[in-house]
């Protein structure tokens, strides 16, 4: 197989020292997730899961062992440089949508284009914001603002928004947890389509249905990550 490595974990633990007591949430983690893969984690409440789905995402630290992206060190930044591979490198996609409500759904996808230091054109982040806002059926709603919105739609702004800065990964954590059965599995569709695309995708999630959708599942207990089926990751 000749495909790029978007994430690499070797030896990643993490633990939450507390005064009471000391939780040992992630075991030696090994995972490497390659250019296309679709990866769901799933597991027990305390599993883990969100504390490695937030490593990943450079919103926590590890305690212990060495992260890649796309074959970059990134285990050690500072919170600069975190924030700008956060920005350029990973899509977040959370349960709670966390769109800017002052802002237009135009401006919502737009807005980290902006922060950017590699100083996107306005041109640029026009056809952008406009291109993933078709991908995710949503053109016709540019100026509207979040509260006129249902919910799975609110999520697809947020998937667009996710998708415009190209990143190495989609970071999915609880994408149905807001939303009713139907819309949360035409959410799910959404993201299986994306992936039939070429976007790299990495979930979590409880639900143990969506989780089979994915190509790859690992299970997380007690911080031990163990793979259920695998095609394109390889947890070593
Ligand atoms: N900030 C923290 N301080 C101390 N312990 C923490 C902290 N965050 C998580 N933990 C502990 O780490 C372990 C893993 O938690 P985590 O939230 O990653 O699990 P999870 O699998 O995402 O759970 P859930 O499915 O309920 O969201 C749990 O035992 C939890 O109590």
């Amino acid at each position: 197989m000749n495909k790029d490595i978007k994430i690499e974990i070797n030896h990643v633990s993490k633990v939450y020292d507390t005064d009471l007591v000391e939780t040992h949430a992630l075991k030696d983690i090994n995972i490497k997730i390659y250019e296309g893969d679709y990866v769901s984690i799933s597991g027990p409440s305390g599993g883990g899961k969100s504390t490695l789905l937030s490593i990943i995402g450079l919103l926590d630290e590890a305690s212990g062992g060495e992260l890649k992206i796309e074959g970059k060190d990134v285990t050690s930044l500072t919170q600069d440089q975190a924030a700008e591979v956060r920005n350029t490198k990973l899509g977040f996609i959370f349960q709670s949508f966390n769109l800017i409500e002052e802002l237009s759904v135009y401006d919502n996808v737009a807005l980290p284009l902006t922060y950017r230091t590699d100083g996107l054109a306005a041109e640029e982040i026009d056809k952008k914001v406009k291109e993933c806002l078709e991908k995710v059926s949503l053109s016709h709603r540019l100026d509207h603002f979040p509260n006129q919105l249902s919910g799975g739609q609110q999520q697809r702004v947020a998937i667009a928004r996710a998708l415009a800065a190209d990143p190495a990964i989609l970071l999915v954590d609880e994408p149905t947890g807001n939303l009713d059965s139907t819309t949360g599995d035409q959410v799910m569709q959404l993201l299986e389509e994306l992936n039939a695309q070429g976007t790299t995708i990495c979930m979590v999630t409880h639900d143990s249905r969506y989780a089979d959708m994915a190509r790859t599942k690992y299970q997380l207990k007690d911080g031990v990550l163990q793979v259920e089926e695998e095609q394109l990751s390889e947890a070593v």
